[in-house]
């Protein structure tokens, strides 16, 4: 499902208007009829109900000021309060805010503190609040009176829905200036916003109803919209199927470079995450030392010695052995456990641009390519790097908070300087391609907050494309399996699920959504 920024949704919305004469007021009264529909969804009857309309000063407010109309149509009780005065109001808006003032709607300004508390008497005793402050066409931090009726809406215990966004969320980026209205619904128009998703935005939509406002079709397809929303059918439709006639070597051939003296469990996870994945063969190749107690952990994964430094990471006399197991190999997983010793590091560089397959770079490999992502454009094939955070934070010189404030900017940014498939790992996982093309992902759970998560997601996103599949589809795939995958193991209890419980759980989710 695609999702539209602000501007892309405006510039949809000014077509529709310029381009193919459909007046605004017809887009606004089809906004405003579908958040009545949707009103009519939860309560057979709408009349004698009760419902404060909090209204912007913009088209956000004059789609309250529609449904203000039709709520009143229908017999229910409206009052409607304006942030700001009327004569500050104009265009499509200001339209249909003289048709309720001359239908006698009750209309409150909200021009000082004073009016507050008008807000928090008549929210006390609403059934509903309908939040049409703030839009798409919001800007900056919400403060002042804003803030202050935000804080009543939340607080009255209400029903809140949302028109187009909840208030105070940013439409492109899930991010919350100042404050943010909590709404159990949300209309949006046209197309879906990325900000509906992305956490903590997506934490204010509630239920979202995606509702067509008569926009022509083509006015939607014709737009270079990147931004989507994996769903079900898009992975079910690329997921590869196995024949009834095939062997572990149809299945493709996977190597997985993981592991240090102390970091056995990730190595592990990793390798088991391609088998779990459908790979046939797996390879595990990890520091010598860990040769035994590997083989003891995997019984199906075959494990390969490399030679190692005096701290029990890998060392350069292995990059020969690794580029020899990467030819035989459909894709390598490096990463996981590697440990961050200089050596091992400058092995890792050699081995990511000399192998000649499909890469999933993730953990102590992604550590090794700070100050070097211009390797990736080396690369054989386009390369898959899976960061978390904070090491996407170490890739781009960036802080954290400023890679959470814009997840798909900063994944969208990366992927297309270095060259490569970016997986912003965390509540809502980004998938981000070089064209500048963007994923998001809404299956997986708080539970998956957990130690090895990450390095299943590797070793799944591994596995699927040594069956074959795109290091393109096997990214968008694998991040949608695995969070699946997350969903299943936390039905046996979110808190406390463990890397183990997700790795287990990845046949089922792979079963549900193919049936194999
Ligand atoms: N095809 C569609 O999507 C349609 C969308 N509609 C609705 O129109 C809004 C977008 O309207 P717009 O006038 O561009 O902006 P908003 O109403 O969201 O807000 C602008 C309004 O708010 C003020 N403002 C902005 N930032 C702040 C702030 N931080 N604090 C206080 N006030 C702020 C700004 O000054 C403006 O006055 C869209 O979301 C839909 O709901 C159409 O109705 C139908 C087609
Ligand atoms: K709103």
């Amino acid at each position: 499902m695609r999702v539209a920024t602000a501007s892309e949704m405006r510039e949809i919305d000014n077509i529709a208007i310029d381009e193919y004469g459909i007046p605004g007021t017809v887009l606004m009264e089809n906004a405003g009829v579908a958040v009545i529909r949707r009103l009519e969804s939860i309560w057979e009857s709408l009349a004698e109900r009760k419902f404060c309309v909090l209204a912007g000063k913009g088209n956000n407010g004059g789609d309250g000021y529609v449904i203000a109309r039709h709520l009143a149509n229908q017999g229910a009780k409206v009052k409607v309060f304006l942030l700001g005065e009327k004569a500050g109001i104009s265009g499509d808006a200001r339209i249909n805010l003289d048709i309720i003032d001359k239908m006698g709607l009750d209309i409150i300004e909200i021009v000082s503190e004073r009016d507050w508390d008008k807000v928090k008497v008549a929210s006390a005793f609403s059934d509903c609040l309908v939040d049409a402050l703030l839009g798409t066409g919001f800007r900056g931090e919400v403060s002042g009176d804003m803030a202050h009726i935000i804080d009543i809406m939340n607080a009255a215990g209400k029903l809140v829905i949302a028109v187009d966004i909840p208030s105070g969320v940013e439409a492109d980026t899930g991010r919350i200036c100042g404050k943010a209205v909590q709404a159990a619904y949300t209309v949006t128009f046209g197309l879906p916003k990325p900000g509906l998703f992305l956490y903590p935005g997506a934490e204010c939509a509630g239920e979202i109803t995606v509702a067509d406002i008569g926009i022509p079709t083509a006015v939607v397809s014709r737009q270079n919209i990147k931004q989507n929303i994996i769903m079900a059918g898009m992975v079910q439709a690329i997921l590869p199927r196995r024949s009834p006639a095939a062997h572990k070597g149809t299945s493709g051939r996977t190597l997985v470079i993981a592991g240090s003296r102390d970091l056995s469990g990730a190595a592990a996870m990793a390798a088991e995450g391609a088998l779990r994945a459908g790979a046939g063969l797996v390879t595990l190749s990890a520091p010598a030392s860990l040769q035994n107690l590997l083989a003891m952990k995997l019984t199906e994964v075959m494990t390969k010695p490399l030679a190692e430094t005096e701290t029990g990471g890998i060392c350069r006399e292995a990059v020969g052995e690794m580029l020899q197991l990467a030819s035989g190999s459909d894709v390598v997983a490096i990463g996981p456990g590697l440990g961050r010793h200089e050596e091992t590091a400058s092995a890792v560089r050699e081995t990511i641009t000399a192998a000649q397959c499909p890469l999933v770079i993730d953990a102590d490999a992604l550590y090794a390519l700070a100050g070097y992502t211009n390797l990736l454009n080396e690369c054989a094939a386009l390369p898959v790097l899976t960061p978390h955070p904070g090491e996407m934070a170490r890739l781009t010189k960036l802080d954290v908070e400023a890679v959470n404030a814009d997840r798909v900017g900063v994944a969208r940014q990366a992927a297309g300087e270095w060259g490569c498939i970016i997986v912003l790992k965390g509540a809502r996982t980004v998938v981000a391609f070089p064209d500048g093309e963007i994923y998001i992902n809404t299956t997986g759970n708080a539970g998956m907050a957990t130690g090895g998560t990450g390095d299943v997601l590797t070793g799944v996103i591994a596995g699927l494309i040594a069956q074959g599949m795109s290091s393109h589809d096997a990214a968008v795939a694998g991040v949608y399996v695995h969070g699946l995958a997350g969903d299943v193991a936390a039905q046996g209890g979110m808190v406390g699920m463990t890397a183990m419980d997700l790795l287990k759980a990845v046949p089922a989710a792979l079963y549900g959504i193919t049936g194999c």
